[in-house]
């Protein structure tokens, strides 16, 4: 059985519909990389999957089960969610916004225990952030937040980790050390779904990538399949080349206009 699944879902906000007929699943092992241009719709449907925004048709299937009828705690147990990385809010301690994943495991208003802090604990090592646990969130760099609430995401030890844009705001290095922790997730049995403006990305880690576009998702397909110079063009509105470097394909944006 698939880990999240949607079938005939058109997502959009009040009467707007943005996307339609989208249907996909999710399987355990698997990292899917969605694609598409600002304002396409990938945030939409991540938070429509979420049971955040409700679907203006269709269903959402988290383990067989309709989202519809799931308590917010019962989804969060299934799925974690690294929104997109925010500035402001609350100057809370790094292990306690981590620990804040735990909540989905607890009963209502219980504080994390031993075992909880040792998940927060453990989430921010993975992403070498041990040295970050007693630092207030407000008083980080955008690339450190992001990998916090990537940590609180791991800590929450769901199936399903949906990321959006988690590469954002991250260096060179740091977007590396995520891709690879996308992989890790996938080769220990998580379902792995993330947005990115990088389609170079797609051929790092995805197993399959979709592209969203026009009102409509295409794929969730072969990333050489579905990252091809043709459907860059489309999506993105630019010229594209693909390559091989290095043992694995890379793309390029053209940028064309004056030498
Ligand atoms: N709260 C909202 N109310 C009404 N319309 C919204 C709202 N949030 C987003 N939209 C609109 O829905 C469409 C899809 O937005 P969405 O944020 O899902 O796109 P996206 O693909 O995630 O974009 P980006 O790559 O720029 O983050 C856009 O036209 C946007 O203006």
């Amino acid at each position: 059985m698939s880990l999240l699944a949607c079938e005939g879902l058109s997502i959009g906000h009040g009467s707007r519909v943005v996307a339609a007929g989208i249907g996909f699943a999710l399987e355990a092992g698997t990292v899917t990389v969605l694609l598409g241009p600002n304002g396409g719709g990938k945030t939409t449907l991540l938070r429509t999957l979420l049971g955040l925004i409700p679907p203006l048709a269709g269903r959402v299937l988290v383990a067989g089960e309709d989202l519809r009828g799931m308590a917010r705690q019962a989804v969060a147990r299934k799925i974690a969610y690294v929104p997109q990385a925010a500035p402001g809010g609350f100057a809370y301690r790094v292990l306690d916004v981590v620990a804040m994943g735990r909540a989905a495991h607890l009963p209502l208003l219980a504080q994390p225990g031993a075992r909880d802090v040792a998940a927060a604990r453990a989430a921010l090592a993975r992403l070498g952030m041990e040295g970050f646990a007693e630092r207030r969130v407000t008083e980080l760099s955008g690339g450190e937040r992001q990998k916090v609430l990537i940590a609180r995401a791991l800590a929450q030890e769901a199936a399903v980790v949906v990321m959006d844009e988690p590469a954002a705001s991250l260096d060179f290095g740091n977007q590396a050390l995520l891709l690879r922790e996308a992989r890790r997730l996938a080769a220990e049995g998580h379902a792995v779904l993330m947005t990115t403006h990088h389609p170079d990305h797609a051929f790092l880690v995805a197993d399959r990538v979709a592209l969203l576009h026009g009102g409509a998702l295409e794929g969730p397909g072969a990333p050489a399949a579905m990252v091809t110079p043709e459907r860059l063009a489309a999506v993105y509105g630019v010229p594209a080349v693909i390559g091989e470097l290095g043992g694995r394909m890379v793309c390029a944006p053209l940028l064309g206009g004056p030498d």
